[in-house]
């Protein structure tokens, strides 16, 4: 059955989120074991968590990963938590010095409300605040091509003075994440259909932005309510986000294809992995990307740490061969990934105005 077939022949009903053991990518049998089980999580879900299975997952997988330099330690992820309370504390008008306004590629400060990604359901925004990264070395360079290629999303990365271990611990974190990012790529292919290295001429610039994420309490100082969500429905805009979600705060929903909202509680030592509309567009939405949005009921303060992959800014996305047939025509148009990003982000800060 082709991949065009067989995506019609799946619903997404799903009520649980699949768990993929990653250490399995060590074989060749078991990497073709986990494209077919990313396959499957990503036609009917589009969303997955990955991990080892055992409960003590973190350390396995760093184990695992570290053996090929891509594991995330606790250690990073304990100091990048810390650094974005301390930065996240800092006064407003401190933070509004770098809001993303004022630098281009949207890199920088946006403040609570500041975003509407959901314009359909709501007139107030998004009730977060969050810091965007894009590429830079950890050792600063003077000549750094990665940034310079970075097209439609070109832009420095700006830094707070005022909480100075701010920007070691997000690029220490970045450049964890991005090693995760090249293990997922050739899955993805490989779930596909297609030869491993396909994405490889397409991430030569690791098109990857990092939010830092704040989802403060409704203290009175902003307009919001219950209903308010932390950030609204939506799909993300590139072929996929590694999500990484503070333990014990239940925040992010999934909607189901019954328009149920679908708990994607926190598991420790996961990492939450969703398919975005770039890899929808790739794969003529034989990959779904799936609706997703936070609300943060809890009571806490609750932070959270997307990174979304996508393809290098000049490349041209178009629906891949397996994934067009005679019964599913394709149904997009080719574009560059950087018009494409660069216009959903412009649509998401336009939305609140
Ligand atoms: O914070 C979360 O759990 C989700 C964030 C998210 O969906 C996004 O930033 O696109
Ligand atoms: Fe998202």
């Amino acid at each position: 059955m082709s991949l065009a077939d067989s995506a019609a022949a799946v619903d997404g009903a799903f009520t649980s989120i699949p768990i993929i053991d990653l250490s399995k990518r060590t074989t060749p049998e078991g990497r073709i074991a986990l494209a077919q089980e990313i396959r499957d999580a990503c036609m009917k879900v589009g969303f997955f968590y990955s991990a080892h299975s055992d409960h003590n997952a973190f350390h396995l997988i760093q184990f695992i990963l570290a053996v090929k330099n891509h594991g995330i330690p606790p250690e990073c992820l304990n100091k990048v938590l810390a650094a974005m309370k301390e930065y996240f504390a800092l006064d407003s008008e401190t933070k509004l010095k770098l809001h993303h306004n004022n630098y281009s590629g949207f890199k920088g400060y946006s403040p609570p409300l500041d975003a509407n990604i959901d314009p359909t359901n709501n007139t107030k925004g998004d009730f977060h605040e969050g810091f965007r990264v894009g590429w830079e070395e950890i050792k600063a360079k003077d000549n750094d091509e990665k940034r310079a290629n970075d097209g439609a999303m070109a832009g420095a990365n700006v830094w707070p003075s005022e909480c100075p271990r701010f920007r070691e611990a997000c690029l220490e974190y970045y450049h964890e994440a991005v090693g995760i990012g090249k293990v997922l790529y050739p899955l993805f292919a490989l779930a596909l259909n297609l030869p491993e290295t396909f994405f490889d001429d397409k991430t030569k610039n690791s098109a990857a932005i990092m939010r830092a994420l704040h989802y403060p309490l409704q203290d009175g100082q902003f307009d919001v309510d219950d209903d308010t969500p932390g950030i609204g429905a939506h799909t993300d805009f590139k072929c996929f986000t590694i999500l990484w979600q503070q333990p014990g705060i239940t925040a992010l929903q999934v909607r189901n294809s019954e328009n149920r909202w679908i708990d994607a509680v926190p598991i420790d030592g996961t990492l939450v992995i969703n398919i975005g509309d770039q890899l929808a567009l790739w794969t003529n939405d034989v990959f779904k990307s799936t609706i997703h949005r936070a609300m943060n009921k809890s009571g806490q303060e609750r932070y959270s740490i997307p990174m979304f992959f996508g393809t290098d800014y000049h490349v041209n996305i178009e629906p891949i061969p397996s994934c067009v047939s005679e019964d599913r025509l394709s149904k997009y148009s080719p574009i560059t990934a950087g018009e494409y990003v660069n216009q959903r982000l412009k649509n998401m800060y336009q939305g609140t105005q």
